[in-house]
């Protein structure tokens, strides 16, 4: 089975998480996951997940920190998922494909229905 490879950030903001929902037509419709996206060819992991929050969010971010890497096998495709912490440093969002973004505290991150493979993540990102 073929594994995709995609980088996600963890965006905070005044004590506040930033979270995506997928939209209807995407893989996974309605879930939540942190925005990011496949690696390309010859692109570090950290150029990619800058270059997917600026398609996906129109913002610049600063990475801070990387978390352990979740490996998930959907019934469909297998994914490593590398998330990064970051900080909003520039830009008003503006999303291209999501359905909409929410900015989170901590306390209220497990009750979004989330993406599976985004579920070790968070519970890493609490336990910090
Ligand atoms: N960006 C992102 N993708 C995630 C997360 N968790 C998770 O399972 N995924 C999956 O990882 C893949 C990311 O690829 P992508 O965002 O470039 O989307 P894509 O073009 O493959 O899918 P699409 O055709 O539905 O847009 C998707 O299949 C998505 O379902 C997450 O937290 N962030």
């Amino acid at each position: 089975m073929k594994i995709l490879k995609v980088t996600c950030a963890i965006i905070e903001k005044g004590g506040q998480t930033l979270v995506v929902q997928r939209s209807n037509k995407m893989k996974l419709p309605l879930k939540w996951e942190f925005p990011g996206g496949k690696i390309e060819e010859n692109e570090s992991e950290e150029e990619c997940i800058i270059r997917e929050i600026k398609e996906e969010l129109n913002i610049e971010i600063e990475l801070i920190s990387r978390l352990a890497t979740s490996n998930f096998n959907y019934s469909n495709f297998s994914i490593q998922l590398v998330p990064f912490i970051a900080r909003h440093t520039k830009g008003v969002i503006r999303l291209s494909e999501h359905k909409q973004y929410l900015w989170m505290s901590n306390k209220n991150l497990k009750n979004l229905d989330w993406a599976e493979a985004d579920i070790p993540i968070v519970n890493e990102y609490l336990n910090l």
